[in-house]
C-alpha cells in the first residue's frame, strides 16, 4: 500500500510538473507571439511616426513612403502648388521656413491672366475677405501727360480683372486652403539641403521649428524657395541679374487719380509704380537703377525720395507720399531677373522665383508661377506612380518647353519695357521712350495688344515682337517723316538698332526655339510613362 501510495504521489507530482511545463510552454509561446506582434506594430508605428534616431540623437529620418511630393517653401508658388497637387490626390509634405503671415513689398498685383490661372486652380476664393482691390488697367504718366490703358476684358466674365492686395494675406489664405486637405501636411521648417543619391534627389534634410534635423524622403521634391533660393544651384545654372532695386512705401488715405488702376510714372532715372493694396492703402514702388540704394538709416533715402522722387509723383498724391516718407516705413528689395535654365535632375523640379525671374515692373511673377503650376498639374495628372525618377525626369522635360511661350513672353516684355521706360541721356533711347508712350496712348489695337501681353490675357511671343518693333518703326517714322534729314535718318537707324539691342539678347536668353517654335522641340511631345 505504501508502495502504491508512493506511485500515486509520484504520478501526481509528475503530472503537476507536466502541467507546469505545458503551461509554461503556453505562456512562453503566447509571450513570443505577443512580442512578435508588438514588434511588428511598433515597426509600423515607427514607419508612421518617422522615428529613426541617429547616433547622436540629433537626426530623425522619414522613411515611411507616406509622401508623394515634398514642396520646399509655401510662398505664392509653393502654397498654390500644395493645394493643387493635394486636390489631385497626392500626399504632399510642405516645408516652409516661416508659417506666420509674410509682410513684404513683393507680389501685390496679380494680373488678370494670373487671376484666370487662379480660377483654373480653384484658388480664386483666396482673394476674398482680404480687402483685395480690383484692377482694370494702367494709367501711364510722362512729363505731365497721361494715358489710360485698360485691360481688354470684354471677352471675359465680369469677375475677371487684375487684383491687388497685401501679399501676406493672399499667401496665408492659400496656405490655409491647402492645409484643409487631409493629404497635405504643412510644417514649419527650414530645408538645409537636398538629399541626393547617385544623381537622383531622394528628399530633403530640414531643421524643424525646435531645432531638430530631419531627413524626409519622397519620389519628387519641388523646390519653391523663392528669389533668394539657395537650393536651386544643383538644379539649374542660375544667371541672376539685378538691374535695379525697388523702394517700397505705403501711402495712406489718398485717392489715386485713376481709381482701380495701376499707375506707372515714366520718371527719371526710372519708373515709379503706384497701385492700391487695400481700400485705404496705396503701394508706391520707386525704382532705383543699380544695386546700391541711398542709406535708410542715415536719412539719405528720405532725402532722395523727397527731393528727387516726390516732384515726379502725380500732384494728387504728393502729400500722402511725403507723409509716408516721414512715417519712415521704407523698405527695399532687389529686382532680379533670371532666365529659366534648368538642369533636369531625377527626383526634383524647380518652380516659382527659384526657377525663373523677371523684372517686377509689369507684375508678371505670380502669373508665370501660377501658369507653370497649371502646366505641371496637367502633366502629372495621368501618372499614379512617381517612383521611377529617371523616367519621370525625362517626361517632365516637356514642362520646360510647354511653359515657354507664356513665361517667356511675360519675361521678355518685363525686361524690354523696363529698359525702354528708363530715362537715358542717349537721344535714340529718349526717342524710343517717347515713341512707346505715344504708341500706347493711341489706344485701340495699339494699347490693347501690348496690354493683353502684359496682363497675361494673350501672352504670345510673336505679338510681343510685332508690337515692340511697331513702336520702334513708329518712332523712326516720326523722326524721318515728312522731311528726313541725314541726322534724323541716322537717329532713326540708332533707334532701331537700340531696340534690337534691347529685345534680342532677352529673347536669346529665353531660348528662340522654345519661345517661338516649341512644337519643334522633341520634348514637347513626351507621352506620360505607362505605370
Ligand atoms: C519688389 C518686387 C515686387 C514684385 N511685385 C510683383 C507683383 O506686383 N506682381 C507679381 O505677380 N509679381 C511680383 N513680384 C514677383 C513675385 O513676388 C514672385 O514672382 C513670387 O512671389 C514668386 O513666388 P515664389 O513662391 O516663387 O516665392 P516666394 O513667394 O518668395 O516664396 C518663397 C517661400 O519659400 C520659403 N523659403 C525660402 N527658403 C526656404 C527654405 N530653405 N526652407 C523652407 N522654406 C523656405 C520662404 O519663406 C517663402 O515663403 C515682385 C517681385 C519683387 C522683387
Amino acid at each position: 500500500m505504501a508502495v502504491m501510495d508512493q506511485y500515486i504521489i509520484g504520478g501526481f507530482i509528475a503530472s503537476l510538473l507536466l502541467l507546469y511545463w505545458v503551461l509554461l510552454g503556453f505562456v512562453l509561446l503566447y509571450n513570443l507571439r505577443r512580442n512578435r506582434n508588438k514588434n511588428k506594430s511598433s515597426k509600423i508605428a515607427r514607419k508612421h511616426d518617422c522615428i529613426n534616431t541617429s547616433a547622436n540623437g540629433q537626426y530623425r529620418q522619414e522613411v515611411d513612403g507616406s509622401t508623394d511630393i515634398i514642396i520646399v517653401g509655401a510662398g505664392v508658388a509653393g502654397a498654390a502648388l500644395a493645394y493643387t497637387l493635394g486636390k489631385e490626390g497626392r500626399r504632399v509634405h510642405v516645408i516652409e521656413r516661416d508659417l506666420s503671415e509674410p509682410d513684404r513689398i513683393v507680389g501685390e498685383l496679380l494680373q488678370p491672366g494670373g487671376y484666370l490661372k487662379l480660377i483654373e486652380l480653384g484658388l480664386e476664393d483666396c482673394l476674398e475677405d482680404i480687402d483685395a482691390q480690383r484692377v482694370f488697367g494702367y494709367a501711364l504718366y510722362k512729363d505731365g501727360k497721361n494715358a489710360k490703358l485698360s485691360y481688354p476684358l470684354e471677352k471675359f466674365h465680369s469677375d475677371v480683372s487684375g487684383r491687388s492686395f497685401h501679399n501676406g494675406r493672399f499667401i496665408q489664405r492659400m496656405r490655409d486652403k491647402a492645409a484643409t486637405l487631409p493629404n497635405v501636411r504643412l510644417e514649419q521648417g527650414t530645408v538645409i539641403s537636398l538629399l541626393e543619391e547617385n544623381g537622383t534627389v531622394k528628399g530633403v534634410q530640414y531643421k524643424t521649428k525646435n531645432g531638430q534635423e530631419i531627413m524626409a524622403y519622397a519620389p519628387l521634391t519641388i523646390v519653391c524657395d523663392g528669389c533668394f533660393s539657395n537650393l536651386r544651384r544643383s538644379l539649374c545654372t542660375p544667371k541672376v541679374d539685378i538691374p535695379s532695386c525697388f523702394v517700397g512705401l505705403v501711402l495712406e488715405n489718398c485717392d489715386l487719380p485713376c481709381p482701380n488702376h495701376g499707375h506707372v510714372v515714366l520718371g527719371d532715372p526710372s519708373p515709379i509704380l503706384l497701385y492700391p493694396i487695400s481700400s485705404t492703402e496705396v503701394r508706391c514702388l520707386v525704382d532705383i537703377p543699380g544695386q546700391k540704394v541711398p542709406s535708410i538709416a542715415n536719412g539719405e533715402m528720405a532725402n532722395y525720395l523727397k527731393t528727387a522722387v516726390a516732384p515726379q509723383i502725380p500732384p494728387q498724391l504728393y502729400d500722402a507720399f511725403i507723409a509716408a516718407v516721414d512715417k519712415g516705413n521704407i523698405r527695399t528689395m532687389p529686382n532680379r531677373s533670371m532666365p529659366a535654365n534648368p538642369q533636369p535632375t531625377p527626383g526634383a523640379l524647380l518652380l516659382g522665383d527659384a526657377f525663373n525671374m523677371r523684372h517686377p515692373l509689369t507684375g508678371g511673377g505670380m502669373t508665370v508661377a501660377l501658369a507653370d503650376i497649371v502646366v505641371l498639374r496637367d502633366l502629372l495628372r495621368p501618372l499614379r506612380d512617381l517612383n521611377d525618377a529617371s523616367i519621370l525626369c525625362k517626361y517632365l522635360e516637356s514642362f520646360y518647353t510647354i511653359r515657354k511661350p507664356v513665361a517667356s513672353t511675360i519675361n521678355t516684355l518685363a525686361g524690354a519695357l523696363y529698359k525702354v521706360f528708363c530715362a537715358s541721356p542717349d537721344q535714340a533711347r529718349k526717342e524710343m521712350r517717347q515713341a512707346c508712350f505715344d504708341y500706347l496712348s493711341l489706344g485701340g489695337v495699339f494699347s490693347n495688344g501690348p496690354v493683353a501681353l502684359l496682363s497675361g490675357l494673350n501672352p504670345r511671343p510673336l505679338s510681343l515682337v510685332l508690337h515692340f518693333f511697331a513702336v520702334a518703326v513708329y518712332g523712326v517714322g516720326r523722326l524721318v517723316l515728312p522731311f528726313p534729314s541725314p541726322q534724323r535718318v541716322w537717329l532713326g537707324a540708332r533707334l532701331l538698332s537700340g531696340a534690337s539691342g534691347i529685345i534680342f539678347p532677352i529673347i536669346r536668353a529665353e531660348g528662340v526655339r522654345q519661345m517661338f517654335f516649341p512644337a519643334t522641340v522633341p520634348a514637347y511631345y513626351r507621352a506620360p510613362p505607362v505605370n
